[in-house]
């Protein structure tokens, strides 16, 4: 008979062996760099020098590497070639969701960016195709957003000229667009819970290590107290979540079937001719979800985009010069500008791509599960891999985009000044997973700068203290905070 003793020590030989293993790169693995036993690469890693980080590994181990956390396995996807390869030519394999802190315990596997497989492709399918109908690249959804801008506008020229942080402004404006769309209603700027909620989903998505954080370390959300503000994060969905019930109630007490206003009224319509089928996924809890995301992807991503587009045009006058010239030309000063404008801007247009490019947002995309496992260049890619596409290995790639660091819009066009080589910028990913609100965020993009440098000269609010390029890495990669000076032209 075995003693007590005995057995405890087996137990812990048993799970030492194990976490050890877990902590060794298997050799079918691609490679990476060099792993600590027990540790593997979680030194190799810190979340704030991450892009540089993997640059570097880039360079040592090449366009697919391997990263070995104990719990998960990253592999890190890199350059324009291998990226299309992985997420185009294998997308079939490649475009599902992995098992992560994000699509377990803030998404529970529901709505769209957190679900996988059949769900997450007729949810997909359905939202894109309700979105079209509200409006997605349409005249109507222009009007919207012209009629947000003209708030936006009136809001800048109140400060009159005198310093501000631009930062919540933005946020409310284009939320209020995603929010018109899904639930059929605005916000007022001063709005004190709203605005609180805004600030939970800021403060979820940036300036935040936390996902990464819970992501390789799963088990630190059962730590005692919350040293890693793990509790926090789903505290901050739950508030939003509750806000968004509050307004799906309101939306079915007053639904009509022959007034269909919004997403939430279509999702509606669709729950209930599906009531009686049992296996349904049209559910209440789905529909939060969706909507959920629809807020929060829809709001802290195109709005981290105009932020960096005002710290740029800070940072080089002469380029905000060129644009409003452009733009007198074409347009002149009377009337808002308008998507039929696009093709006559291509400097502005120019400028939208490198601040996207240069700016990143999310430098690392969204992390992508597998169906399967993937064989790749001789190595494999295991099934439950986590699939990191690193969209800023583009973005900075010099071969692409020669002096990478440099803000230069001039490199998106040719000699006779028509755009060129903006496809190469990945900023809204790739695959089948592409962003789902790319059509939407363009548009906002183009009127809300256009229209904002048609007004006003942006400089910065404190001549002794131009805002950095260098930005702070969360789920988005986001400026730090700064104040301007918006004087009327
Ligand atoms: C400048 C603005 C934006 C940027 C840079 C951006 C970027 C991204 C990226 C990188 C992804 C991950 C794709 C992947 O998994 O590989 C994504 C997914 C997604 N985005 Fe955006 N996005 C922006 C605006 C929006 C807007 C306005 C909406 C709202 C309609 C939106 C909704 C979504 C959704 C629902 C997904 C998940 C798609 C899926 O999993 O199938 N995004 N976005």
């Amino acid at each position: 008979m075995f003693d007590f003793w005995t057995i405890f020590l087996a137990v812990v030989v048993g799970i030492l062996y194990i976490w050890w293993k877990n902590t060794t790169r298997d050799a079918v693995l691609p490679p990476g760099p060099p792993t600590v036993p027990f540790l593997g690469n979680l030194l190799s890693v810190n979340p704030e020098t991450v892009l540089d980080t993997f640059q570097e590994y880039r360079r040592k181990y090449g366009e697919v590497f391997s990263l070995i956390t104990g719990s998960k396995t990253l592999v890190v996807i890199s350059g324009y070639d291998t990226l299309r390869e992985i997420f185009i030519k294998h997308g079939d394999v490649t475009s599902e969701r992995p098992d992560i802190f994000i699509t377990r315990e803030v998404g529970k596997f529901k709505g769209v960016a957190t679900s996988s497989g059949a769900l997450w492709k007729e949810h997909r399918t359905f939202s894109l195709n309700t979105l079209r109908e509200f409006g997605f690249g349409k005249r109507s959804l222009e009007t919207r957003i012209i009629e947000e801008i003209e708030v936006f506008v009136q809001e800048i020229q109140s400060k009159k000229g005198e310093p501000f942080n631009i930062h919540s402004l933005i946020n409310v404006c284009i939320s209020n667009i995603m929010c018109s769309i899904t639930f059929g209603k605005r916000y007022d700027h001063d709005d004190k819970k709203f605005l609180s909620l805004l600030n939970s989903i800021n403060q979820n998505l940036s300036n935040e290590n936390v996902m990464f954080v819970a992501t390789v370390l799963p088990f630190i959300r059962y730590i005692p107290g919350d040293p890693f503000r793990i509790k926090k994060v789903l505290r901050n969905v739950d508030k939003v979540e509750n806000h968004l019930r509050q307004l799906v109630e309101e939306h079915e007490q007053i639904y009509d079937e022959n007034n269909l206003r919004d997403y939430v009224d279509v999702f509606l319509k669709k729950m209930k001719s599906e009531r009686n089928n049992p296996n349904t996924t049209f559910d209440e809890d789905q529909l939060l979800k969706i909507v959920g995301e629809l807020f929060v992807a829809g709001t802290e991503t195109t709005s981290t985009a105009i932020r960096w587009f005002c710290l740029f045009m800070i940072r080089h006058p002469e380029v905000q010069e060129k644009m409003r010239n452009e733009i007198n030309d074409v347009i002149g000063t009377s009337r808002f500008p308008s998507l039929e404008d696009k093709q006559n801007l291509p400097y502005c247009e120019a400028v939208i791509h490198e601040t996207l490019r240069i700016g990143t947002i999310a430098p690392l995309s969204v992390p992508h599960g597998l169906a399967s496992d993937l064989k790749f260049n001789g190595f494999t890619i295991p099934k439950d891999a986590l699939l990191i596409p690193n969209l800023y290995s583009v973005f900075f790639d010099e071969k692409i985009f020669p002096d990478p660091y440099d803000f230069k819009p001039e490199r998106f066009l040719d000699e006779k000044g028509n755009l060129k080589n903006t496809d190469k910028v990945l900023a809204f990913s790739l695959g089948r997973r592409v962003c789902l609100g790319e059509a939407l965020a363009r548009m906002e993009l183009f009127l809300f700068v256009t229209s904002l440098i048609q007004r006003f000269t942006l400089e910065a609010g404190d001549i002794k203290n131009i805002p950095s390029e260098k930005g702070t890495m969360g789920i988005t990669y986001a400026p730090k905070d700064f104040v301007l000076k918006a004087v009327p032209t």
